[in-house]
């Protein structure tokens, strides 16, 4: 399975191509709803590589890229990054990559992120992973996140919690129309989440019978 896509080779001349394999799964979900945490527990037990689109446009900033006070400005109010910044730091760091799968976190958020990466990249996600989550819950557990993030705080939650409803979620279900969304029940605890996703990871012929 994966996509086969012309992943630009970052060559002097610029034309030369390289047909990369990838495959892509998104992983979706409010903030706080646990998706960087499975992530992490995805990675050490299956192999891919974590993209989070969040932590790169945080790293974006921090590199004082041209580009890093509007970012910076934008997560400040919980709005979502114009999707050519966004993409463009994904496929970067899908072609610098040696892995050849890929968990991409927080992203799509928008109808506008989504249709841009399909048509820019030519991927199309194997599967979703949707974190479900209460809001109770995920603003819980993002006011005592303590990672010294800008945007955990009461008023910028509520905003992000606005843009998930409005614009996140549609995406979720346009994947869901699809049959592509992987739902799992994010209130539980990290383990039995974990538990959850690994289900899903793993091929049913290696599943041991109960
Ligand atoms: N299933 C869970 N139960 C309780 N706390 C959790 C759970 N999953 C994650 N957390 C905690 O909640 C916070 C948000 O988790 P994180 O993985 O950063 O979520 P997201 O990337 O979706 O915003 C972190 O402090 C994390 O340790
Ligand atoms: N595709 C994306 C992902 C994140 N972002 C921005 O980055 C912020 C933090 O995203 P994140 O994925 O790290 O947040 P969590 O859901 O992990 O809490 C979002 O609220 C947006 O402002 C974006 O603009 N576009
Ligand atoms: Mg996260």
């Amino acid at each position: 399975m994966g996509t086969v896509v012309d992943v630009a080779n970052k060559e002097a001349n610029g034309s030369a191509h390289t047909n990369k394999k990838v495959t892509v799964i998104f992983v979706l979900g409010g903030p706080g709803s646990g998706k960087g945490t499975q992530c992490t527990n995805i990675v050490e037990k299956f192999g891919y590589t974590h993209l989070s689109a969040g932590d790169l446009l945080r790293a974006e900033i921090k590199s004082g890229s041209e580009n890093g006070t509007m970012i910076q400005n934008m997560i400040k109010e919980g709005k979502i990054v114009p999707s050519e910044v966004t993409i463009k730091l994904l496929q970067r760091a899908i072609e610098e990559n040696g892995n050849d799968k890929f968990l991409i976190d927080g992203f799509p958020r928008n109808e506008e992120n989504r249709a841009a990466f399909e048509s820019v990249t030519g991927i199309e996600p194997e599967f979703v992973l949707f974190f479900d989550c209460s809001e109770e819950e995920m603003e819980r557990r993002l006011l005592s996140r303590n990672q010294g993030r800008e945007d955990d705080n009461i008023e910028t939650i509520r905003k992000r919690f606005n843009v998930y409803m409005e614009s996140s979620l549609p995406v979720i279900e346009y994947y869901n129309s699809k049959g592509k969304v992987r739902k799992i029940d994010a209130t539980k605890p990290i383990e039995e989440v974990f538990e959850t996703v690994k289900a899903i990871f793993t091929p049913s012929s290696d599943k041991v019978a109960a």
